[in-house]
């Protein structure tokens, strides 16, 4: 099949090329990038004026809680709504039941993922055995099924000997370590930011410290092993700092930034509802523009989405009973335009590096570029289109997320993955 698509602004970080061009696609590759190539070429021709044309998106944080948690999401799902918000790439966090913590789960996921023929699914292993921070997993094991990178997200590796030794076995395989910084004994029952509105709603803290503790050994770790770190959905304004201050020094780290953190803080929080209860929960205002900031200065350079669906069941419990976590990634494109793009921290370039070619950087694989030669992943973005968020046409079997109703400007309109079309409201 070959597809052109036609006058699009062409945004491709790798290259820093930013100009309206056709791209014509041949046998899932790119095969050509420049103007008014002859639409006779093409056996499909995809209009795309007025919009942005992307590396397809890359998440490197989702949890499609397949196996064991089907009812939440599974892999079908999760692709589809993966497709839906941009993404040709994702990879998923282990803690499944049973958890991700050998070559068998891995190579099901990839094979079911496979089944599926929408988008590229990456299987994370688990640093310890069933997460149970006792003994190593089989890390070489699942980095030779595939597994691009190792987690042991939901928690950290408390003991810090321990996740010395994994990060030790990371850097050997050559792999990053992606890490959930929580100190687990410091939460004692906390379900929110520990502020003036748990005070108001009467709910327990979390404090920042209980991330920043995690973050700033996790960095110390990076720099005594020299494993690759990379931190999870930071929320405070203090990981920001130590990130900064850790690149300075050398010190091989990356950072997220979830839509959700730099959109929201407590004050947003109208009532004790359980679609604003996520880990690690919304912080202070001055939190949100630390990691504003962050992303704007390239110090934060990756947005990912933490997908963490759950039934309604699950979520119509008290704040206390609830588990934590939101949907993402039908929101994360459009709230990245609206909030950082519109908002004036971000260029559209920046988003798509955020978004696609640093992940790419950051797990190493080749991807996250559009130019001839490479893999056909692709996504066609309108700027302009102005619309309100509604979790009912979600194609992920999660509907937890706080902005339902919110009115966005910026659409995923038509997503490609090596050369097909997975998603599309571009001309039908
Ligand atoms: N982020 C969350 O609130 N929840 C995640 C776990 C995690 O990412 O730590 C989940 O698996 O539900
Ligand atoms: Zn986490
Ligand atoms: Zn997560």
């Amino acid at each position: 099949m070959t597809i052109l698509i036609k006058g699009g602004h062409v945004i491709n970080p790798a290259t820093q090329m930013d100009e309206v061009a056709d791209v014509l696609i041949e046998d899932q590759k790119i095969k050509k990038i420049g103007k008014e190539l002859p639409e006779k070429e093409a056996e499909r021709v995809i209009n795309a004026d007025g919009c942005y044309v992307m590396p397809g998106f890359i998440d490197m944080h989702v949890h499609f809680r397949d196996p064991g948690f089907e009812q939440k999401e599974d892999i079908y799902t999760g692709m589809q709504a993966a497709a839906h918000g941009g993404y040709t790439t994702v990879l998923t966090m282990p803690n499944t039941k049973p958890v991700a913590d050998n070559p068998d789960i891995v190579n099901y996921v990839h094979n079911k993922a496979k089944s599926g023929n929408c988008i590229h699914v990456l299987q994370v292993g688990a640093v310890t055995k069933g997460q149970q921070g006792k003994e190593l997993a089989d890390i070489e094991g699942m980095v030779k099924a595939g597994s691009p990178a190792i987690s042991e997200d939901g928690k950290s590796v408390m003991d810090a000997a321990l996740y010395r030794d994994g990060m030790l076995e990371a850097a050997r395989l050559g792999i990053p370590v992606l890490a959930h910084c929580e100190d687990i004994h410091m939460v004692r029952g906390g379900v929110m930011n520990a502020d003036a509105k748990a005070k108001e709603l009467g709910l327990p803290g979390i404090t920042n410290s209980v991330e920043d503790v995690i973050v700033a050994r996790d960095i110390i770790l990076a720099k005594d092993t020299g494993a690759q770190l990379h931190l999870c959905h930071c929320s405070t304004k203090d990981s920001v700092l130590m990130v900064k201050v850790a690149k300075e020094e050398g010190v091989r780290v990356s950072a997220e930034v979830c839509p959700h953190h730099f959109t929201l803080s407590t004050d947003d929080m109208k009532e004790a509802d359980t679609n604003y209860k996520m880990n690690p929960p919304l912080r202070t205002k001055e939190d949100v523009k630390a990691l504003r900031e962050g992303l704007r200065d390239g110090i934060m350079e990756v947005i990912s989405t933490d997908h963490a669906p759950h039934t309604f069941e699950d979520k119509n419990r008290s704040m206390q009973e609830a588990p934590f976590g939101i949907v993402g990634l039908e929101t994360a494109a459009c709230l990245t335009h609206n909030e950082l793009v519109l908002g004036g921290y971000l260029t559209p370039m920046q988003m798509a590096a955020c978004m696609s070619y640093h992940p790419a950087q950051i797990v190493g694989i080749d991807k996250g570029d559009i130019q001839p030669g490479k893999a056909a992943d692709v996504v066609i973005f309108d700027p302009e289109e102005t619309y309100r968020i509604d979790k009912n046409t979600f194609a992920s079997k999660g509907r937890n997320t706080p902005f339902d109703g919110k009115e966005v400007t910026g659409r995923v309109k038509c997503t490609i993955c090596d050369g097909e079309v997975v998603f599309n409201e571009l001309n039908k």
